[in-house]
């Protein structure tokens, strides 16, 4: 019998070939060129950790059309005009969906919201390739995420390598006690614990609490998903997580960025 896959691993699948579909269009090199060819990027990890220094929440707010588990969540979209009304109501970075086939992101709105703002912006993909790297470092991304469990290890260490190396921060992401175990042996500062599992959908803040004993001091956690409410937040903060992504609670809000103040300022 074969397993169904999951979501996780449809996405993956489809990147691999969207990648070879890439590829038949702009070479790796002739892309390296564009990458090396871009300003400085704009520093997310020293955003959070600003904001952090002052004893203030650092929010990732996220720019996400839709998603594999809840459709079309913001039919009114506009990557410009979100992303200045994430940075009038506070936010510390961006975070923009680029995945087309799952979540109806482009490159173009991450260069759009960009451009829109001062903040530095999260490339929000499934990477599993260096390509992918290029892509984000010449579309203008200042980060990129790298999801644990859709990496081996040899991969993840060397696709971290490559991302630091083009100058790009990097935001590991774990679910559980085995994938922290590897994302540890990272040098980077921002850990991301995805409170959703990816294979399931299935969303709890619990992920959070469970991990965050083993993680030391000198990392800063970032919770992903699932922050909706006040007391959300309060619990997160009560347990010292001050660096919060979230994507739906603004998304589904006619004023995202008054949604982002009213819950964390
Ligand atoms: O959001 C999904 O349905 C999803 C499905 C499969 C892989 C990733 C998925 N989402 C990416 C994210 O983790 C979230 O966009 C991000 O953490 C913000 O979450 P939320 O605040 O719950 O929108």
């Amino acid at each position: 019998m074969t397993d169904t896959p999951t979501v996780l691993k449809k996405i993956i699948a489809r990147k691999w070939e969207e990648i070879a579909e890439r590829k038949a269009v702009v070479s790796a090199e002739l892309l390296r060129e564009q990458a090396l060819a871009q300003p400085a990027c704009r520093g997310f990890v020293a955003s959070i950790e600003s904001r952090l220094s002052k004893g203030e929440s650092a929010v990732i707010a996220e720019i996400k059309k839709a998603s594999p588990s809840k459709g079309v969540i913001r039919e009114d979209f506009n990557p410009a005009e979100l992303a200045r009304s994430y940075e009038q109501g506070g936010a510390a970075c961006l975070s923009v969906l680029t995945d087309v086939d799952f979540f109806q992101g482009a490159d173009a709105y991450l260069q759009q919201a960009r451009a829109a703002v001062s903040l530095p912006v999260i490339r929000k993909d499934f990477i599993v390739d260096s390509y992918q790297l290029l892509e984000a470092r010449a579309m203008g991304a200042d980060c990129v995420l790298l999801i644990v469990s859709a990496l081996s290890f040899e991969k993840l260490l060397e696709l971290n390598e490559q991302a630091l190396a083009l100058g790009l921060d990097v935001l590991v992401e774990v679910h559980d006690a085995v994938e922290l175990e590897q994302a540890l042996q990272l040098p980077n500062k921002l850990v991301g614990i995805n409170n959703r599992n990816l294979h399931t959908f299935d969303v709890t803040l619990q992920t959070t609490f469970d991990l965050l004993p083993a993680i030391p001091s000198d990392k800063v956690v970032v919770t992903e998903s699932g922050i909706f409410t006040g007391e959300d937040v309060a619990s997160m903060r009560e347990q010292g997580v001050n660096t919060f992504l979230v994507g739906e609670s603004f998304m589904r809000a006619d004023e995202p960025g008054e949604k982002l103040r009213e819950l964390f300022f």
